[in-house]
């Protein structure tokens, strides 16, 4: 071939790559781009085996149901997600009722506002963020209520990101981030003006525990808000699809056992809050939640491209493909969950801690 021709080629063929990968694959938000995916805090070579031994998990559910063993393995998983989330999602792990005329982010940022307004929380407040992610909710509700945010998280690795993520947004003299188990909060009696859980608390594999420590933490009088996950009154035990369905939403998202929502306002009044509201923000008039899991659906089968030609050269770690492809099937359950009413990340209870 001519060197023209060639040099041609060889422009269109890396431009094209790097369009593919660069921009068609470009984050929700600033902040990962698909080059940089990695497996958290797990070496690269030992991705693939982490995500064997995660799915071995469900394979002995025995285990999944030891308290002890739930944080290790709601730690792996989120070495394994936690790139692709930021990635493919943004930087605010959870889901929003859908607005008209807002964008999914728009609605995020409004889903994580309402939660904070529920807390009567003015400036210089300290408010706990139990499951704090990689702290979009913490940037967005510093940012619109002044109050300083203290975020827990089991995850080495998100705690490395939120840290990065509050100092670029010069938010890190409003937010701060610790590693530990919400199970076990390294934080006084009786120290806290406000906390919230955004889709956090579904890993606990006994809610009355982490509601016990966050009773414990916050001040007599003050207000704790969650967007708890749980099964509807549409769901039917004795349903094989039903069952299904909650099964893939489990495994697919480290959940040691969805609750059922009777069960929410019963656990926290044991462990002795009053239960100012309950009610969940998926019903009518909210739109739902799960279509911006649909409309992904292009987008995961260009990102299931991306993910296996990166892995296929050695920059994505092996094991990369395995866990979006999990990602994948979770999407489609927790879409199938949505559409049979059956399923809601957004069952909200307020309560107060009694003077
Ligand atoms: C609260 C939790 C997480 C909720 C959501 C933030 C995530 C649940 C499923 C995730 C995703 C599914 C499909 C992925 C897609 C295949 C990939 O290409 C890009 C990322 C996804 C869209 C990913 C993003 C985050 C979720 C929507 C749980 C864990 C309690
Ligand atoms: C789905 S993410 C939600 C994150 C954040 N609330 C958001 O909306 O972006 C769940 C979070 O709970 C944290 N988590 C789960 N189990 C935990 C535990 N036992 N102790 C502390 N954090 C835990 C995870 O590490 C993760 O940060």
């Amino acid at each position: 071939m001519d060197t023209l021709p060639m040099l041609f080629t060889t422009a269109v063929i890396v431009g094209g790559l790097y369009w593919f990968i660069c921009i068609l694959g470009s984050p929700e938000r600033k902040g990962k781009r698909a080059i940089d995916l990695s497996g958290g805090s797990i070496d690269n070579d030992k991705v693939q085996d982490n995500y064997n031994k995660y799915w071995s998990f469900f394979k002995r559910p025995k285990e999944i149901e030891k308290t002890d063993n739930v944080p290790a393995f709601v730690d792996t998983f989120y070495n394994l997600v936690t790139d692709i989330y930021e990635w493919g999602w943004g930087q605010s792990f959870h889901f929003a009722p859908s607005l008209p005329g807002k964008s999914y982010l728009e609605a995020t940022q409004i889903h994580e506002e309402t939660a904070v307004d529920f807390l009567n929380v003015k400036a210089g407040d300290k408010i706990l963020d139990v499951g704090c992610g990689v702290g979009g909710p913490m940037r967005a509700i510093a940012s619109h209520s002044g109050a300083n945010i203290v975020g827990i998280t089991i995850n080495e690795y998100q705690v490395e990101r939120a840290r990065m993520h509050n100092k670029k947004a010069g938010l890190d003299t409003l937010c701060e981030v610790v590693c530990g188990n919400f199970l076990e909060m390294p934080f006084d009696d009786n120290s806290f003006e406000g906390a919230y859980a955004m889709e956090a608390t579904c890993h606990a594999p006994k809610l009355e525990d982490v509601y016990t420590e966050i009773y414990r933490v916050l001040k007599p009088g003050r207000l704790f808000v969650s967007y708890e996950w749980v099964t509807t009154e549409f769901y039917d035990a004795n349903n094989k699809d039903h069952v299904k369905i909650v099964q893939e939403v489990e495994r697919g998202n480290a959940l040691p056992g969805l609750r059922h929502y009777s069960d929410i306002s019963k656990i926290a009044k044991k462990v002795g809050f009053q239960v100012v509201k309950e009610k969940d923000f998926a019903k009518p008039p909210a739109g739902p939640w799960w279509t911006r899991l649909k409309m992904g659906r292009v987008a995961y089968w260009r990102n299931h491209v991306l993910v296996v030609i990166l892995s296929f050269l050695g920059i994505a770690p092996k094991g990369t493909v395995d866990v979006h492809d999990m990602l994948c099937v979770t999407a489609d359950y927790l879409t199938r969950g949505g559409e049979a009413k059956i399923f809601t990340p957004m069952h909200t209870i307020l309560c107060r801690k009694p003077e």
